[in-house]
């Protein structure tokens, strides 16, 4: 990828779900959801560079995404009819989290484009406009405006702050793409869990997946990643798939199952952030 020196670069991390429980559905079909994000080390970078022409210009496609819907113009085009800056971007998307696999790396990248931009364009919108302005590209988009680990409910932009302690997890990425929709659409899908974070928050016997079971269904190839996980301790789903991961206390101990697993799977072994890397932008 041929990025000029002028461009400026600014991390977009992906997420895990902790937990996820579905706790009912809008009128517009959209569900109610109860869930902890928790950022990772596995990042995107997004290069970006100011055009005075006021054309935004995606220099890194991606196979089967047209470039107007790709998540990082479509987040720039959204801050710049917003406010109606004249300014435009030159944008370069280094992609290292896989995709459509739970992890939110197209939400982050556009959350991502948001935040430079807002610097950049100096359109100065607060962190709750520009919330506001990410939840209509995608229901994962605010958190990573939000900036800190939190726990979300209604379809993920109500958040507060929630401190996780210190942890690696093995990912595996099963060779699977679940569509989001299908499984939130499925007929069997738990849509009755009842509210019940501070319970869930307290205990570390419940974190479940609401969306796990109708996946594991659905892919075998799922199913054989948790399976394999599940020998080394408590794995689960992350999002909507195809991801699994386990939580361990130290690096070396999740070097030691990374190690054992990534022979035979698309594997990462990764530290839980404390904080998005751009949590103190402005
Ligand atoms: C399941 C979660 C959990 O964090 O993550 P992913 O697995 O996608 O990373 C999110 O709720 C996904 O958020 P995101 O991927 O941004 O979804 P969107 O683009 O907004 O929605 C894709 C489709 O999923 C359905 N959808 C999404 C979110 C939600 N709360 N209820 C829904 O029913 C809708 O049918 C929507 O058309
Ligand atoms: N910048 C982007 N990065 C990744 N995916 C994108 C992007 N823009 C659009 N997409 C589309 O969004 C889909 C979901 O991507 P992603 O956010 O990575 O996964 P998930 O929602 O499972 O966490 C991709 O398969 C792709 O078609």
């Amino acid at each position: 990828m041929n990025v000029p020196a002028d461009a400026q670069a600014f991390l977009a991390p992906a997420k895990l779900n902790l937990m996820l429980h579905i706790v009912g559905r809008r009128e517009d079909g959209y569900h109610l959801l109860e869930t902890v994000f928790r950022f990772i080390g596995l990042y995107d970078t997004v290069h970006v560079r100011v055009r005075d022409d006021g054309e935004i210009v995606l220099h890194t496609l991606i196979d089967g995404v047209a470039p107007e819907q790709d998540l990082s113009v479509r987040a720039a085009v959204a801050l710049k009819t917003h406010t109606g800056s004249v300014l435009g971007a030159d944008l370069w998307v280094e992609k290292n989290i896989p995709m459509g696999g739970g992890l939110g790396g197209g939400s982050s990248d556009a959350a991502t484009v948001l935040l430079a931009l807002n610097q950049l364009w100096q359109t100065g919108l607060s962190r709750q406009e520009l919330m506001d302005l990410g939840v209509r590209l995608g229901a994962d988009v605010p958190v990573f405006i939000f900036g800190r680990n939190a726990f979300a409910s209604g379809i993920g932009e109500i958040l507060s702050e929630v401190v996780l302690k210190n942890q690696w997890y093995v990912v595996i990425k099963p060779n699977v793409h679940v569509q989001t929709a299908k499984i939130f659409n499925h007929e069997r899908l738990t849509r009755d869990s009842k509210p019940s974070i501070m319970r869930i928050l307290e205990s570390t016997q419940q974190h479940r997946n609401d969306m796990q079971q109708v996946v594991l269904e659905e892919y075998a190839e799922v199913k054989e990643a948790l399976d394999v996980l599940k020998q080394y301790g408590d794995a689960l789903m992350t999002g909507s798939g195809a991801c699994v991961f386990l939580p361990m206390p130290n690096e070396s101990a999740a070097k030691k199952v990374y190690t054992a697993v990534a022979s035979h799977f698309e594997a990462y072994c990764v530290v839980g952030l404390d904080k998005h890397p751009l949590a103190e932008i402005d």
